[in-house]
């Protein structure tokens, strides 16, 4: 059994936590670049197989598995391919930043009405990308947000600097704001974020240990959430996807691992403990 260790005490004591009491461990993961690896179609973009047989494995042991994702929570059902496996049968995702919510446990989607500021938005977006000598970025439309995708392009870092700030002013106009990603722009609703939905499962679950994984700037406020957690008493392990294209969650994680195969092993060999710890 090869686990990543903890590089910190915390993240050590949560690993403790989370192997003595597995049953109330909540276990949160982001979906795009964690689960999934990075494609240029976001459409396309699925699951890593490995990673959702790990994670399977894994919900048989815990209380409750969760996907926490900027993704509308349809698109990551169907990515993910969560759905009809018997070891997901509680699990939950949380779309869209935590607004949206899909329960496999009822195959029920909760999916709140659209802001019309989106649309208006979304109306503007082409123009606005033409304007710049960019009309080749992808618009994703997602209903409750947009995202503007400038990995296909020629100098996707070069596109991403120009398209910020006009990009954000556009956003500004229609009182909603920018998420920054991994070669995406998400224009987006403010109010809430994925630190208020990783908070919002550990009330409902009850959890007594909690481990968020994440790769991307998005994930930043679930890291915060669980910082500020653990400052509260509750153990809590931050899991880091690791990429050449964003760091900021390495530095801040107990476990750094290398994208979703990573994320995949490291899943299996924490079911693996949980067993070893189970059969003394
Ligand atoms: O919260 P997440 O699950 O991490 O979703 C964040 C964004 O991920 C997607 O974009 C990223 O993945 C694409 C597919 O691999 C890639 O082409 C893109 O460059 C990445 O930024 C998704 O398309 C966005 O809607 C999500 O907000």
């Amino acid at each position: 059994m090869d686990l990543v260790e903890p590089l910190t005490e915390a993240g050590a004591a949560a690993l403790q936590a989370v192997t003595t009491a597995p049953r109330g461990t909540l276990v949160a993961l982001d979906f795009d670049g964690t689960l999934a690896p990075i494609i240029d179609d976001p459409d396309r973009a699925a699951a890593h197989p490995a990673a959702v047989d790990a994670l399977e494995e894994l919900a048989t042991l815990v209380g409750t598995v969760a996907v926490v994702t900027g993704r509308p929570a349809r698109t990551a059902v169907r990515l993910g391919g969560f759905a009809g496996r018997p070891g997901l049968g509680s699990m939950v995702v949380l779309g869209q930043y935590g607004v949206e919510r899909w329960d496999a446990a009822t195959g029920e989607f909760d999916l709140p009405p659209e802001p019309a500021a989106v649309t208006a938005a979304g109306e503007e977006l082409p123009g606005l990308l033409e304007d710049l000598g960019l009309g080749a970025a992808r618009i994703e439309h997602k209903g409750r947000a947009l995202g503007v995708h400038t990995r296909e392009l020629d100098q996707p870092q070069q596109a991403y600097r120009t398209l910020l700030e006009p990009v954000r002013a556009l956003a500004a106009r229609h009182g909603l704001t920018v998420e920054p990603g991994r070669n995406v722009l998400e224009i987006r609703a403010p109010g809430t974020d994925k630190g208020d939905a990783v908070r919002r499962l550990v009330a409902e679950t009850g959890a007594t240990a909690v481990v968020f994984g994440g790769d991307d700037l998005g994930d930043l406020p679930a890291f915060e959430a669980v910082a500020a957690l653990r400052a509260e008493g509750l153990p809590g392990l931050l899991l880091a996807s690791a990429s050449h294209e964003e760091d900021a969650l390495s530095r801040l994680a107990d476990v750094v691992v290398d994208g979703p195969a990573g994320v995949a092993a490291w899943l299996r060999d924490l079911t693996a403990r949980i067993r070893a710890a189970q059969q003394g």
